[in-house]
């Protein structure tokens, strides 16, 4: 059985033999998705110095020395190209609206008093500074700032500003294809004591938050023939195999066995780990098969500290960082083993502080439902109480 900082580079070994293969998606459909290039703003933004406010633009100096205020002349709206400001007069302007050429304040119509007699504004309260309530060119970033580096996931936020920039395409890694593969008899329509089957979705909607949508099998028997002719019609059109169960001792624990009947090899068998410790792996060509446990919180384990590690190396993402936090408890490893622990988070203003919760054990899911984090715990690196600790965040 190996160590899991040895089996996590046998896998990390495996990801860097995956070709990696790119396309172009439309900005709207890429979310989730890891670029494959870095991409850099094409303009200044704000594209030109804008109002921040609904309001008035008017010169400060014309403002400060005009006992009645200025005359509103003309508005500007968003999207339109202001007249030049004539000297003692002031705009109407709208938030986002550039800023005519010769105006330098803008004050919100609020704290201003306009008289529609005589068409004269002045301000209701102090005078804002010069410059004020203007945003200026290039504040937020200029043409040619680094906006997504290659190997970012996607998020709404990225599609947000690479809009912004006008641009409608990004070159995106293709999704590996994944076939999800949930195995045992206890999950057929026909058993007697049904049990649902909780680890496909989980497994499903794990891959989605980086564009990845798995193609689902049912193994509902323990049955090896029937098992292995799943495995065979998962292992077409597919990167990589995950499956959940039949992977421990019990006469019906035959995943392992179906697998090399098919021509597998495995890479390892088991790792070191609580729980989710006979979790194996196994090598077909350049493709892994990813034999998960049945019971559905080393399941979800294995899959944050295996499979996504590969499959974000494979598909050239940028891994998630850990969290670091302070443990408000002390655990003591077991010689040899290392612990993947649940743990509650609250902030502090010193950062997370973590707190265990109370867990069943590796069939527990709820548990994963409160915890921020999975706190790695070995002999090399025990939990003392009051120090600080890295954990992978769920
Ligand atoms: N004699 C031994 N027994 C067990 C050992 C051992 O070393 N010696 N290891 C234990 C450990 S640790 C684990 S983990 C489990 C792993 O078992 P399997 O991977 O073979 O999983 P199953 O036996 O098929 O199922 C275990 C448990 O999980 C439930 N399950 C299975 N699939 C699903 C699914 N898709 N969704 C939800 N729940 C699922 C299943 O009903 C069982 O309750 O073995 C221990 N035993
Ligand atoms: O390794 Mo198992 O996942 O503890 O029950």
């Amino acid at each position: 059985m190996l160590a899991f900082p040895a089996a996590v580079q046998m896998i990390m070994e495996q990801a860097k033999l995956f070709p990696l293969k790119i396309e172009k998606k439309a900005l709207a459909q890429a979310c989730h998705r890891t670029v494959a290039q870095d991409i850099y703003a094409t303009c200044d933004r704000p594209e030109a110095d804008i109002s921040a406010m609904d309001g008035y633009a008017f010169c400060h100096a014309d403002m400060q020395t005009a006992a009645h205020g200025l005359p509103v002349v003309s508005k500007t709206v968003a999207g339109a190209y202001p007249l030049p400001l004539q000297q003692g007069t002031a705009q109407a302007i709208l938030t986002g609206a550039r800023i005519p050429q010769g105006a330098n304040c803008v004050m919100a119509g609020e704290r201003m008093h306009y008289n529609p007699e005589t068409g004269y504004v002045m301000p209701a309260q102090a005078l804002a500074k010069k410059g004020g309530n203007i945003r200026r060119v290039g504040e937020e970033f200029t043409r040619g700032t680094l906006l997504v580096r290659k190997g970012q996931i996607l998020e709404w936020s990225h599609i947000a500003v690479l809009a912004s920039q006008n641009i409608d395409s990004v070159k995106v890694v293709c999704p590996v294809r994944v076939a999800l593969v949930a195995n045992g008899g206890e999950l057929s329509m026909q058993a007697q004591d049904k049990r649902a089957d909780s680890n496909t979705p989980m497994l499903a909607a794990m891959l989605k938050t980086f564009g990845v949508t798995p193609k689902t099998y049912l193994a509902a028997s323990d049955d090896q023939a029937h098992l292995m002719s799943v495995l065979e019609e998962a292992w077409q059109d597919t990167d990589c195999i995950v499956t959940t169960g039949g992977i421990s001792v019990g006469d019906t624990d035959n995943v392992l066995d179906a697998f090399k009947a098919l021509g597998a090899e495995p890479l390892f068998r088991g790792v070191k780990i609580r729980p989710g410790k006979p979790i194996s792996v196994l090598k077909h060509g350049n493709k892994l098969a990813f034999c998960l446990p049945g019971n559905p919180g080393a399941s979800a384990l294995c899959a944050k500290i295996f499979l996504m590690p590969y499959l974000h190396a494979v598909m050239g993402a940028d891994q998630p960082d850990l969290i670091s936090g302070i443990a408000d408890f002390s655990f003591e490893p077991l010689a040899d083993t290392t612990h993947f622990i649940p743990v509650s988070g609250h902030k502090t203003s010193e950062g997370w502080c973590f707190t265990l919760l109370p867990t069943v054990g590796a069939s527990d899911i709820r548990v994963l439902t409160q915890a921020v984090a999975f706190l790695e715990v070995s002999p090399q690196h025990p939990i003392r109480k009051g120090q600080i600790c890295w954990a992978t965040p769920l």
